[in-house]
């Protein structure tokens, strides 16, 4: 029987949407209906399980799954022995120290001997133990942002995005201690057929997050103005020229990267470049 791998996804949460998606533009099919806890794929080696985030290491581990998608913080904290294959850019958050808005916070001295609420407590005590702070930890699996209100604890440490929960629970935020975003981890006893598909996904992964980076650019320029543009451009090797009908004129085709967009895009006017066109990326492959 032809062998497959096992991929772990969270069932339903903030990783779901964008690890289906990330499988879906690999150009992986399968069926998720409602309910569905495991599916096959029709066009890849592999089988999906939908599972709750954090059994995804210890399934990962266990060898129960191959592979998963899990944010690193949940990686970190259940300290199974996984090995971490790539960072996929999605689900980014921080795991932050935060105190209620009414306290003045003057270092991280004050957290001495006080009473810590988080679902976190192995990366905390880590930080806290780095950091020479003795503070109580009171694990708790949820609704971390009620603890100070409720008199459980004098401080939290949880997941923080955009802020908001910390916000509409009276909290401020006083120091990051972990930066999280979505990671593949997989088995550290792969067979070497597993390894093989593993490297196909991965590949197609990159292809995927390469495109998401880059743009396909094309201008149009005067001759005599090809030189400063080609030096302004990067490119996969080196740019494409072309003629125009019109005598005199190219038209010029590269790639760049989204974080120099802006400052490309000024460079090439000063340059002489006109009728500057930019479209997206499907796939790359480097
Ligand atoms: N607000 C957020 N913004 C971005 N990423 C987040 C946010 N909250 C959590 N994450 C990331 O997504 C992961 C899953 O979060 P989610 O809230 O879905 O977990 P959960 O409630 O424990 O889910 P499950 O039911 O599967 O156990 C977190 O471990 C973290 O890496
Ligand atoms: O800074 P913010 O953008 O407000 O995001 C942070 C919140 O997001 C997560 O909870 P989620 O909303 O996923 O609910 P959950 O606690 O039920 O997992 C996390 O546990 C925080 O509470
Ligand atoms: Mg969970």
């Amino acid at each position: 029987m032809e062998e497959k791998i096992r991929i772990a996804i969270q069932k339903s949460g903030r990783l779901s949407e964008d690890s289906l998606k990330l499988i879906k533009e690999c150009g992986i099919q399968f069926n998720n209906g409602t309910g569905k806890l495991k599916s096959d794929s029709d066009n890849f080696p592999a089988e999906f399980l939908f599972l709750r985030d954090d059994d995804i290491p210890g399934y990962v581990a266990d060898g129960v799954a191959d592979i998963g998608i899990v944010g690193e913080n949940v990686s970190v904290e259940t300290n199974k022995p996984v090995h971490t294959v790539h960072k996929l850019g999605f689900s980014k958050c921080r795991l932050s120290l935060a105190v209620p808005r009414t306290v003045e916070y003057t270092g991280l001295q004050m957290f001495h001997n006080k009473n810590i609420a988080t679902s976190y407590p192995r990366i905390l005590s880590t930080y806290l133990q780095q950091e020479g702070i003795e503070a109580a930890i009171h694990e708790i699996s949820g609704s971390v942002e009620i603890a100070p209100s409720i008199g459980l604890a004098d401080a939290i440490c949880d997941i923080v995005s955009s802020g908001s929960t910390l916000m509409s629970n009276g909290l401020k935020e006083v120091e990051v201690i972990f930066r999280s975003e979505a990671v593949l981890i997989s088995s550290n006893t792969l067979s070497a057929a597993k390894q093989k598909i593993l490297d196909q996904l991965l590949f197609r992964i990159k292809a995927v997050q390469a495109a998401k980076n880059n743009k396909y650019i094309l201008l149009n320029a005067p001759n005599h103005a090809i030189p400063k543009i080609i030096d302004v451009l990067p490119g996969m090797k080196s740019p494409t020229v072309v003629p125009l009908a019109m005598e005199g004129w190219s038209s010029i085709h590269s790639v760049i990267n989204e974080n120099e967009f802006w400052q490309i895009i000024e460079n090439l006017r000063e340059a002489g470049a006109q009728g500057i066109l930019v479209v997206p990326i499907e796939k790359m492959i480097i």
